[in-house]
């Protein structure tokens, strides 16, 4: 299973790296990986394993955060409809709204180990085109919080951190000229 000790901490130069396509169809061994991605953000979220395996609660994990130059990842979201499951290969965000959003209490990341505060605006709606665990080709629209997780791994593929977004000489200020709103 997939524990702390193999997320990839800030300075490691994968995390900067914008990721390799995956070859569709996804062979049996990126296909059992991403399962174990996903694996971890769902242990992760059950109390007693997180504390068990001592595991930080992940909504998304990418490929390169455990050290694998592969452009997946996935994501596991409860919200009020549910759980939702996402493990997706070669994701790409085919279009997005103009208005955009933020988390309140700003980001954080599994391959940061410390707080970054400030604002990360992010696309308040996003389309996304990519395959799902079976190869198949997906076009998933997302919007609000699940966006926001979507683009944070996105970045992560593309060698983006949450922080890159922040702004250095103010943390907390909004970019002008954009239709921006705060999330919870
Ligand atoms: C950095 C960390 C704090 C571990 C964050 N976890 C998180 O948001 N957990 C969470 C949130 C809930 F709303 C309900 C719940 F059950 C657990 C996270 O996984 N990420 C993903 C990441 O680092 N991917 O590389 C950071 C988030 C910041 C914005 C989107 C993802
Ligand atoms: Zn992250």
């Amino acid at each position: 299973i997939i524990t702390m000790k193999d997320i990839v901490r800030e300075g490691a130069q994968i995390l900067r790296k914008v990721t390799d396509e995956v070859v569709i169809p996804p062979s049996e061994e990126d296909k059992e990986t991403l399962l174990c991605m996903l694996q971890y953000l769902k242990n992760s979220q059950t109390p007693e394993l997180a504390a068990k395996y001592k595991l930080r609660s992940g909504v998304g994990l990418s490929a390169n955060q455990i050290g694998l130059d592969k452009r997946m990842f996935a994501a596991y979201i409860v919200d009020d409809k549910g759980e939702h499951e996402y493990t997706l290969f070669n994701p790409k965000i085919i279009s997005h709204s103009l208005t955009m959003i933020y988390l309140q209490q700003g980001e954080g990341c599994l391959s940061v180990d410390r707080a970054v505060p400030g604002y990360v605006p992010r696309y308040e709606r996003i389309k996304v085109k990519a395959y799902d665990i079976t190869g198949d080709e997906v076009v998933l629209k997302l919007s609000g919080y699940p966006a926001i997780v979507f683009q944070h791994e996105i970045d992560h593929l593309n060698g983006i951190m949450f922080y890159d977004h922040i702004n250095p000489n103010n943390p907390l200020q909004l970019p002008e000229n954009v239709d921006i709103k705060s999330v919870f």
